[in-house]
Order: C-alpha cells, then sequence, then structure tokens
C-alpha cells in the first residue's frame, strides 16, 4: 500500500522543533505529543461509521457513530510511548497493547523483550505507534507479532520515515496502512535516519 506522508506546515514547523538539537526534554515531549494528534486524526479516517439517531434540543436527526469493536493501539517501547497519550485522548475506549523491541547497536536486528496484547486482535483496527522508522526492522517485527496474534487490519504511525524503512515496511507488509508525518533523505552508516532527530526514545526519556 502506498505510504501516506502527511506533509503538512504544522507538522513541518513542529518537526523543526524535535530536530533542534537544543529543544529540552519537557518541549520534545510536548511536541511530539501535538504531532501525535495528527496522526491520529489521519491515520484513523478509514474507520467506518454507521447511522445513530441524536436527538438535538431542536429535533431528531441522524449522525453517525464508529462503528466495530475498540481499536487497539500499541506503542512500541520505549519511543512509541511518546504518542500514546494523544492517540488515547482521541480514541478513549482504544485498549493498549505493549510492545518491547529495541534495535541492536551493532546487527541492526530488533531484539523483543516484552509483549502483551489485548483480546480480539482478528475484530479490531491496529495502530502501531513508533515515532521512528529507520530500516524498518523494528516495526516489520511488530506487524509480523501482531499478524501471529490475529491482527488483519493494522496501520503504523510515525513521525520521521527514511525511503529505506518504508520500502522495506512495504515490502514485508504490502497489505498494511503506513502514516508517517514527514519523509526524511536517507539512514548514515549507522542506520540513523538523515537529517533525523537522533534518538527519538533517548530524548524523551532523558537517557543521553
Ligand atoms: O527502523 P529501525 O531501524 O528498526 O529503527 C527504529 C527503531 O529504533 C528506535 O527504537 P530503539 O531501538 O532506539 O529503542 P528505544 O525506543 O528503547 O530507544 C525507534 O523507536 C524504533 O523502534
Ligand atoms: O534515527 C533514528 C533511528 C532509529 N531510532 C531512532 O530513535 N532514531
Ligand atoms: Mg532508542
Amino acid at each position: 500500500m502506498e505510504a501516506t506522508v502527511l506533509d503538512h506546515p504544522l507538522c513541518d514547523h513542529k518537526i523543526s522543533l524535535l530536530r533542534d538539537r537544543k529543544t529540552p526534554g519537557i518541549l520534545f515531549r510536548r511536541v511530539l505529543e501535538e504531532l501525535g494528534l495528527i496522526l491520529a486524526v489521519e491515520c484513523t479516517r478509514h474507520l467506518p461509521t454507521e447511522p445513530v439517531a441524536v436527538e438535538t434540543p431542536l429535533e431528531r436527526t441522524q449522525g453517525r457513530r464508529l462503528t466495530s469493536l475498540d481499536p487497539v493501539v500499541v506503542p512500541v517501547l520505549r519511543a512509541g510511548l511518546g504518542l500514546l497519550p494523544p492517540f488515547l485522548q482521541l480514541l478513549p475506549t482504544a485498549k493498549v497493547g505493549h510492545l518491547g523491541l529495541y534495535r541492536d547497536h551493532d546487527s541492526l536486528v530488533p531484539v523483543p523483550y516484552y509483549r502483551n496484547f489485548p483480546p480480539l486482535l482478528d475484530q479490531r483496527y491496529v495502530f502501531i505507534l513508533d515515532p521512528m522508522l529507520a530500516t524498518g526492522g523494528s516495526a516489520s517485527e511488530a506487524v509480523r507479532q501482531l499478524k501471529v496474534a490475529g491482527a488483519e487490519r493494522i496501520t503504523l504511525a510515525s513521525v520521521l520515515a527514511a525511503p529505506e524503512g518504508v520500502a522495506r515496511l512495504q515490502q514485508d507488509h504490502p497489505d498494511i496502512r503506513i502514516f508517517v508525518a514527514a519523509l526524511d533523505r536517507e539512514l548514515n552508516d549507522k542506520a540513523y535516519i538523515l537529517p533525523g532527530l537522533g534518538d527519538a526514545g533517548d530524548r524523551l526519556f532523558g537517557t543521553l
């Protein structure tokens, strides 16, 4: 599936704040949440709705409400936790799964260390949250684990992506939806995104 790049002036403005090495952790966290709100609006466009009767103070009318079971949001630890509050703000009844993955510094292979998914994944829309899509290894592994657990309708929401990561994910999982706030130029020789914003998890949690 085509990746959707939001390409929005508000995203560009906020991503510049995230990129700035002088941006302190408290602002980094807040701006990441603001970007998460924009991502949450955009990547939920395909959620189905059904008619619902509503009595306004003036008359009876027909509105729409979300159908299906509550969706699932799955932050990829650690950095994905930064996108969880805005997604829960807009999807307050969503179930939350957790997936712990870190990228081995030398091999760049994602190492799983924690997994806890809610039930009925096969019937729910699933949103994977991870601000960074670099080689695509972590996102691909997250999708793989969710599919093994039964998920069929999966969307990845990321802030920054490298072209290599988008290509890898599209190759490994052509059926998933990908939303990124911005597409960066390339990866460096340590597989960091350029120009990028550094290590999102470290900046978010002060572990630099
Ligand atoms: O596309 P990839 O090449 O797999 O890289 C992206 C992954 O790297 C970062 O996590 P990291 O391994 O730094 O863990 P952290 O969030 O705990 O810092 C990021 O949050 C992604 O999960
Ligand atoms: O640039 C990158 C690549 C992977 N993970 C990050 O946090 N940043
Ligand atoms: Mg990290």
